[in-house]
Protein backbone atom coordinates (compact mmCIF):
# COMPACT_ATOMS: atom_id res chain seq x y z
CA UNK A 1 0.00 0.00 0.00
CA UNK A 2 1.48 3.24 -0.92
CA UNK A 3 2.14 5.77 2.09
CA UNK A 4 1.74 9.43 1.09
CA UNK A 5 3.05 12.40 2.37
CA UNK A 6 1.19 15.94 2.43
CA UNK A 7 3.80 18.73 0.99
CA UNK A 8 3.26 21.34 3.91
CA UNK A 9 4.89 23.74 1.23
CA UNK A 10 2.53 23.80 -1.78
CA UNK A 11 -0.52 21.97 -0.34
CA UNK A 12 -2.56 23.90 2.59
CA UNK A 13 -1.36 27.56 1.43
CA UNK A 14 -5.04 28.81 3.01
CA UNK A 15 -2.95 28.28 6.20
CA UNK A 16 0.02 29.80 7.61
CA UNK A 17 2.75 26.93 7.32
CA UNK A 18 2.77 26.54 11.58
CA UNK A 19 -1.10 26.09 11.11
CA UNK A 20 -0.48 23.58 8.35
CA UNK A 21 0.31 20.43 10.42
CA UNK A 22 -3.04 20.28 11.98
CA UNK A 23 -4.82 20.54 9.06
CA UNK A 24 -3.16 17.77 7.22
CA UNK A 25 -3.80 15.82 10.01
CA UNK A 26 -7.27 16.47 10.42
CA UNK A 27 -7.71 15.25 7.05
CA UNK A 28 -6.09 12.06 7.55
CA UNK A 29 -2.11 12.25 6.59
CA UNK A 30 0.22 10.59 8.93
CA UNK A 31 3.60 12.40 7.36
CA UNK A 32 4.46 15.11 5.75
CA UNK A 33 7.49 17.16 4.45
CA UNK A 34 8.40 20.26 3.65
CA UNK A 35 10.94 22.64 1.99
CA UNK A 36 12.40 25.16 4.09
CA UNK A 37 11.73 25.48 7.43
CA UNK A 38 14.16 27.93 8.67
CA UNK A 39 12.49 31.00 8.65
CA UNK A 40 10.67 29.59 11.84
CA UNK A 41 12.11 28.32 15.03
CA UNK A 42 12.75 24.48 14.43
CA UNK A 43 11.33 23.81 18.23
CA UNK A 44 8.46 25.57 17.83
CA UNK A 45 7.26 23.24 14.42
CA UNK A 46 8.80 20.36 16.22
CA UNK A 47 5.99 21.05 18.81
CA UNK A 48 3.23 21.54 16.03
CA UNK A 49 4.80 18.60 14.36
CA UNK A 50 4.32 16.29 17.09
CA UNK A 51 1.12 17.64 18.71
CA UNK A 52 -0.49 16.41 15.22
CA UNK A 53 0.86 13.08 15.92
CA UNK A 54 2.80 13.21 11.61
CA UNK A 55 5.77 11.89 10.50
CA UNK A 56 8.57 14.33 8.75
CA UNK A 57 9.75 12.75 6.30
CA UNK A 58 11.82 14.77 4.37
CA UNK A 59 12.63 18.02 4.53
CA UNK A 60 15.16 20.29 2.42
CA UNK A 61 18.87 21.83 3.03
CA UNK A 62 18.49 26.03 2.78
CA UNK A 63 18.90 26.54 -1.10
CA UNK A 64 21.38 29.86 -0.68
CA UNK A 65 19.26 33.42 -1.64
CA UNK A 66 16.58 31.86 -3.47
CA UNK A 67 15.00 35.31 -3.88
CA UNK A 68 17.85 36.04 -5.59
CA UNK A 69 17.31 32.96 -8.07
CA UNK A 70 19.26 30.45 -6.20
CA UNK A 71 18.45 26.71 -6.37
CA UNK A 72 20.63 25.18 -4.11
CA UNK A 73 24.70 25.01 -3.46
CA UNK A 74 25.84 21.83 -3.84
CA UNK A 75 27.35 22.34 -7.35
CA UNK A 76 28.07 25.91 -7.02
CA UNK A 77 32.08 26.39 -7.28
CA UNK A 78 33.40 28.34 -4.69
CA UNK A 79 30.91 27.96 -2.32
CA UNK A 80 31.68 25.63 -0.20
CA UNK A 81 31.76 27.19 3.62
CA UNK A 82 27.87 28.58 2.52
CA UNK A 83 27.40 24.86 1.50
CA UNK A 84 28.77 23.11 4.71
CA UNK A 85 26.80 25.74 6.68
CA UNK A 86 23.47 24.95 5.14
CA UNK A 87 24.47 20.92 5.46
CA UNK A 88 25.08 22.04 9.24
CA UNK A 89 21.83 23.89 9.56
CA UNK A 90 19.11 21.17 8.01
CA UNK A 91 21.01 18.07 10.38
CA UNK A 92 20.20 20.48 13.19
CA UNK A 93 16.72 20.88 11.55
CA UNK A 94 16.31 17.33 10.82
CA UNK A 95 17.41 16.06 14.34
CA UNK A 96 14.15 18.57 16.08
CA UNK A 97 12.58 16.58 13.63
CA UNK A 98 13.44 13.60 13.68
CA UNK A 99 13.45 13.62 9.96
CA UNK A 100 15.27 10.92 7.99
CA UNK A 101 15.82 12.47 4.61
CA UNK A 102 17.27 15.68 3.54
CA UNK A 103 16.99 17.09 0.10
CA UNK A 104 19.85 18.61 -1.03
CA UNK A 105 19.71 20.89 -4.02
CA UNK A 106 22.39 21.25 -6.79
CA UNK A 107 22.04 24.93 -7.61
CA UNK A 108 22.23 26.67 -10.98
CA UNK A 109 25.34 27.05 -13.64
CA UNK A 110 26.69 30.52 -12.46
CA UNK A 111 26.88 32.32 -16.41
CA UNK A 112 29.92 30.92 -17.79
CA UNK A 113 31.21 28.24 -14.94
CA UNK A 114 32.17 25.34 -16.75
CA UNK A 115 29.76 22.06 -15.79
CA UNK A 116 32.29 19.96 -15.46
CA UNK A 117 33.60 21.96 -12.76
CA UNK A 118 30.39 22.21 -11.63
CA UNK A 119 29.65 18.66 -11.68
CA UNK A 120 33.34 17.97 -9.70
CA UNK A 121 32.09 20.32 -6.98
CA UNK A 122 28.93 18.66 -6.60
CA UNK A 123 30.46 15.16 -6.04
CA UNK A 124 33.16 16.59 -3.45
CA UNK A 125 30.41 18.48 -1.78
CA UNK A 126 28.37 15.89 -1.58
CA UNK A 127 30.87 13.08 -0.53
CA UNK A 128 31.44 15.46 2.28
CA UNK A 129 27.90 15.79 3.19
CA UNK A 130 26.85 12.12 2.98
CA UNK A 131 30.05 11.40 5.71
CA UNK A 132 27.93 14.07 7.79
CA UNK A 133 24.65 12.73 7.27
CA UNK A 134 26.50 9.09 7.94
CA UNK A 135 27.47 10.59 11.68
CA UNK A 136 23.80 11.62 12.29
CA UNK A 137 22.19 8.56 11.20
CA UNK A 138 20.18 10.60 8.10
CA UNK A 139 19.82 10.36 4.09
CA UNK A 140 20.62 12.69 1.77
CA UNK A 141 18.81 12.83 -1.49
CA UNK A 142 19.56 14.43 -5.18
CA UNK A 143 16.83 14.94 -7.11
CA UNK A 144 16.64 15.43 -10.96
CA UNK A 145 14.04 18.53 -11.62
CA UNK A 146 12.81 19.18 -15.39
CA UNK A 147 14.46 22.44 -17.02
CA UNK A 148 11.43 24.29 -17.76
CA UNK A 149 10.22 25.10 -13.63
CA UNK A 150 13.93 25.30 -13.16
CA UNK A 151 16.20 26.38 -16.33
CA UNK A 152 19.87 25.97 -15.41
CA UNK A 153 19.54 23.70 -12.82
CA UNK A 154 22.28 21.32 -12.66
CA UNK A 155 20.36 17.64 -12.62
CA UNK A 156 17.56 16.79 -15.00
CA UNK A 157 17.56 13.26 -15.37
CA UNK A 158 17.43 10.11 -13.55
CA UNK A 159 20.60 8.66 -15.32
CA UNK A 160 22.60 11.23 -14.06
CA UNK A 161 21.37 11.07 -10.67
CA UNK A 162 21.90 7.42 -10.45
CA UNK A 163 25.27 7.90 -11.75
CA UNK A 164 26.01 10.37 -9.39
CA UNK A 165 24.47 8.01 -6.23
CA UNK A 166 26.57 5.29 -7.96
CA UNK A 167 30.05 6.86 -8.28
CA UNK A 168 29.37 8.23 -4.57
CA UNK A 169 28.66 4.53 -3.42
CA UNK A 170 27.21 5.71 0.51
CA UNK A 171 23.96 4.52 2.05
CA UNK A 172 23.28 7.88 3.09
CA UNK A 173 23.05 9.26 -0.20
CA UNK A 174 19.92 8.52 -2.35
CA UNK A 175 17.54 9.79 -5.48
CA UNK A 176 14.69 11.66 -4.93
CA UNK A 177 12.37 10.29 -8.04
CA UNK A 178 9.76 13.18 -9.06
CA UNK A 179 7.16 11.52 -10.93
CA UNK A 180 6.21 14.76 -12.08
CA UNK A 181 9.81 16.23 -12.92
CA UNK A 182 10.60 12.74 -14.86
CA UNK A 183 7.13 12.68 -16.69
CA UNK A 184 8.08 16.36 -18.49
CA UNK A 185 12.09 15.61 -19.01
CA UNK A 186 11.63 11.48 -19.81
CA UNK A 187 8.51 10.32 -19.41
CA UNK A 188 8.07 6.26 -19.92
CA UNK A 189 7.47 6.35 -16.14
CA UNK A 190 6.27 2.73 -15.82
CA UNK A 191 9.37 1.52 -17.12
CA UNK A 192 11.48 3.51 -15.70
CA UNK A 193 9.71 2.46 -11.50
CA UNK A 194 10.06 -1.50 -12.56
CA UNK A 195 13.73 -0.72 -13.01
CA UNK A 196 14.67 2.05 -10.65
CA UNK A 197 12.98 0.75 -7.17
CA UNK A 198 15.00 -2.46 -7.32
CA UNK A 199 18.23 -1.31 -7.77
CA UNK A 200 17.89 0.46 -4.00
CA UNK A 201 18.61 3.67 -4.87
CA UNK A 202 15.87 5.65 -4.80
CA UNK A 203 15.29 6.94 -1.71
CA UNK A 204 11.98 8.59 -2.27
CA UNK A 205 9.16 9.08 -4.91
CA UNK A 206 7.15 12.73 -5.32
CA UNK A 207 3.99 13.43 -7.55
CA UNK A 208 1.99 16.03 -8.83
CA UNK A 209 -0.57 16.46 -12.04
CA UNK A 210 0.96 16.77 -15.34
CA UNK A 211 1.64 19.29 -17.00
CA UNK A 212 0.16 21.70 -14.24
CA UNK A 213 1.21 20.55 -11.11
CA UNK A 214 -1.95 20.24 -9.44
CA UNK A 215 -3.51 17.21 -7.98
CA UNK A 216 -2.32 14.07 -9.31
CA UNK A 217 -5.95 12.73 -10.51
CA UNK A 218 -5.70 15.82 -12.94
CA UNK A 219 -3.13 15.81 -16.44
CA UNK A 220 -1.67 13.03 -18.59
CA UNK A 221 -0.35 10.72 -16.06
CA UNK A 222 -2.24 7.86 -14.82
CA UNK A 223 -1.34 7.76 -11.11
CA UNK A 224 -3.66 5.00 -10.22
CA UNK A 225 -2.05 2.68 -12.51
CA UNK A 226 1.34 3.95 -10.71
CA UNK A 227 0.15 3.57 -7.54
CA UNK A 228 -0.31 0.07 -8.53
CA UNK A 229 2.98 -0.58 -10.43
CA UNK A 230 4.63 1.32 -6.79
CA UNK A 231 2.94 -1.36 -4.82
CA UNK A 232 3.49 -4.44 -6.82
CA UNK A 233 7.60 -3.80 -7.32
CA UNK A 234 7.79 -2.46 -3.75
CA UNK A 235 6.19 -5.78 -2.76
CA UNK A 236 9.02 -7.93 -5.03
CA UNK A 237 12.06 -5.68 -4.22
CA UNK A 238 11.05 -4.19 -0.88
CA UNK A 239 10.76 -0.93 -1.34
CA UNK A 240 9.50 0.94 1.76
CA UNK A 241 9.33 4.59 1.29
CA UNK A 242 7.13 7.80 0.86
CA UNK A 243 5.58 8.92 -1.06
CA UNK A 244 5.30 13.05 -1.39
CA UNK A 245 1.80 14.66 -2.72
CA UNK A 246 4.47 17.67 -4.20
CA UNK A 247 1.04 19.81 -5.58
CA UNK A 248 -0.69 23.49 -5.65
CA UNK A 249 -3.75 22.54 -4.78
CA UNK A 250 -6.48 23.61 -7.57
CA UNK A 251 -9.43 24.86 -5.22
CA UNK A 252 -8.06 28.03 -3.23
CA UNK A 253 -9.77 28.75 0.66
CA UNK A 254 -12.72 30.33 -0.83
CA UNK A 255 -13.89 27.19 -3.01
CA UNK A 256 -13.13 24.33 -0.62
CA UNK A 257 -9.09 24.90 -0.60
CA UNK A 258 -6.54 21.82 -0.57
CA UNK A 259 -9.10 19.30 1.46
CA UNK A 260 -11.62 19.90 -1.65
CA UNK A 261 -9.27 18.15 -3.95
CA UNK A 262 -7.85 15.03 -1.65
CA UNK A 263 -10.40 12.53 -3.69
CA UNK A 264 -7.50 10.95 -5.28
CA UNK A 265 -5.60 10.03 -2.11
CA UNK A 266 -9.19 9.02 0.32
CA UNK A 267 -8.70 5.35 0.01
CA UNK A 268 -5.08 5.49 1.82
CA UNK A 269 -5.98 8.15 4.77
CA UNK A 270 -6.43 7.56 8.14
CA UNK A 271 -9.83 7.04 9.01
CA UNK A 272 -11.69 9.12 11.03
CA UNK A 273 -9.69 11.90 11.12
O1 LIG B 1 11.07 21.24 -7.04
C1 LIG B 1 10.84 20.12 -6.56
O2 LIG B 1 10.18 19.21 -7.12
C2 LIG B 1 11.42 19.75 -5.25
O3 LIG B 1 11.10 18.67 -4.78
C3 LIG B 1 12.42 20.65 -4.53
O4 LIG B 1 12.64 20.12 -3.26
C4 LIG B 1 12.01 22.08 -4.37
O5 LIG B 1 12.24 22.82 -5.49
MG1 LIG C 1 10.10 17.40 -6.11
Amino acid sequence: MPRFAANLSMMYAEHAFPDRFAAAARDGFQAVEFMFPYDWQKDALATRLQDAGLLNVLMNAPPGDWLAGERGLAALPGRQDAFRSSIDAALSYADAFACPRIHVMAGVAPEGVDRALCLDTYKENLSWAADQARTAGRTLLIEPINTRDMPGYLLNRQADAHAIVSDIDSPHLRVQMDLYHCQIMEGDLTTKLRALLPTGRVGHLQIAGVPDRHEPDQGEVNYAHLFDVIDTVSAQCGWDGWIGAEYRPRYGAETGGTTRGLGWVQPWLKRGS
